[in-house]
């Protein structure tokens, strides 16, 4: 069976991955793309319909799955034109406030909505170990984590960096917005015990590196997982895809639920 997409901002980074891939794979149709007027000359050569706007072709497309990785306000904008037809939602887009993370929650009630801030296997296997690392070495080890991103990424600190230390936190019974620090400068004297350090550091077209440190006496763990390529990203969105279509609404999907609570 094809299940059928619609790519939201398919001439973006991801976008446009994505819409190579969905093409390129006969277990799923392109329903359609959605792109800012300026900028989606030569979609038209994807031989399917090019709108500007998801409301006029959502009517269309009924069942179709909407997959956007685009911005915040847009993602959001998004997931309430497909509730209003009925179409499932796929979101890969970070940055989004508790507000915008609440009514996807809301929405999440009327269709199926998926939304994970990081799509690839790798990132959510280390989501699972984590609190197994923190509880084995325990509150002697300070813990930090780094995230490096291609200088055109809007958001800091990434959503995956965001979700790895919520993680951890959790697991050590803590709250981000009480122990976050998000970068340090200055006189800042020793760093306290009840801390997470969360950096960002931006350069060039690095696809997505995320580190977790774990500074215990005389020793350290680093865990890294390093994107390649942004096709491991679209590869698990459109897991995500075939398996939300067989999904019904009540709540807000994610990773954890893909591979098996
Ligand atoms: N969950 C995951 O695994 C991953 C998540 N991401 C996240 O995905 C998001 C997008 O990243 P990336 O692809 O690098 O960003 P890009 O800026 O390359 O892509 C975003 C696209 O959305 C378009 N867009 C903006 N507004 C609209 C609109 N109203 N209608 C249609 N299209 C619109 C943009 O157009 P324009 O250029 O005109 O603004 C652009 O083409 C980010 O939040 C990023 O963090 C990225 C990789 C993996
Ligand atoms: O903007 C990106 O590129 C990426 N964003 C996601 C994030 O913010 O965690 C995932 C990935 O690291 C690439």
């Amino acid at each position: 069976m094809s299940i059928p997409v619609i790519i939201m901002g398919a001439k973006g980074r991801m976008g446009s991955t994505l819409t190579h891939l969905a093409m390129e794979s006969d277990q799923f149709t392109l329903s359609g793309v959605v792109e800012r007027a300026e900028y989606s000359k030569g979609l038209e050569t994807l031989g399917c319909p090019v709108k500007h706007d998801l409301a006029e072709l959502l009517p269309s497309c009924p069942g179709a799955t909407v997959i956007d990785f685009t911005a915040p306000e847009v993602s959001l904008d998004s997931a309430r034109k497909a509730s209003k037809t009925g179409n499932p939602i796929v979101i890969g887009t970070t940055g989004l406030s508790a507000d915008q993370q609440s009514e996807l929650e809301t929405l999440a009630r009327d269709i199926p909505i998926f939304w994970s801030p990081n799509m690839s296997i790798g990132v959510n296997a280390l989501v699972r170990v984590l609190p197994m690392l923190e509880r084995i070495l325990g509150e002697a080890y300070d813990m930090e984590i780094t995230e490096i991103h291609h200088h055109h990424k809007k958001d800091a600190p990434s959503g995956t960096a965001v979700k790895l230390a919520q993680v951890l936190a959790e697991s050590r019974g803590w709250k981000m917005d009480e122990v976050g620090n998000y970068g340090r400068q200055g006189i800042i004297g020793a760093r306290p015990e009840k801390e997470l350090g969360v950096h960002a550091l931006r350069g060039g077209d690095v696809v997505g590196d995320h580190t977790v440190y774990f500074f215990g006496p005389g020793e350290r763990v680093e865990v890294t997982h390093r994107a390649h390529s942004r096709e491991n990203f679209a590869r698990g969105a459109l897991r995500a895809a075939t398996w939300l279509s067989s999904r019904k609404p009540g709540r807000l999907y994610s990773m954890g639920q893909l591979l098996g609570e």
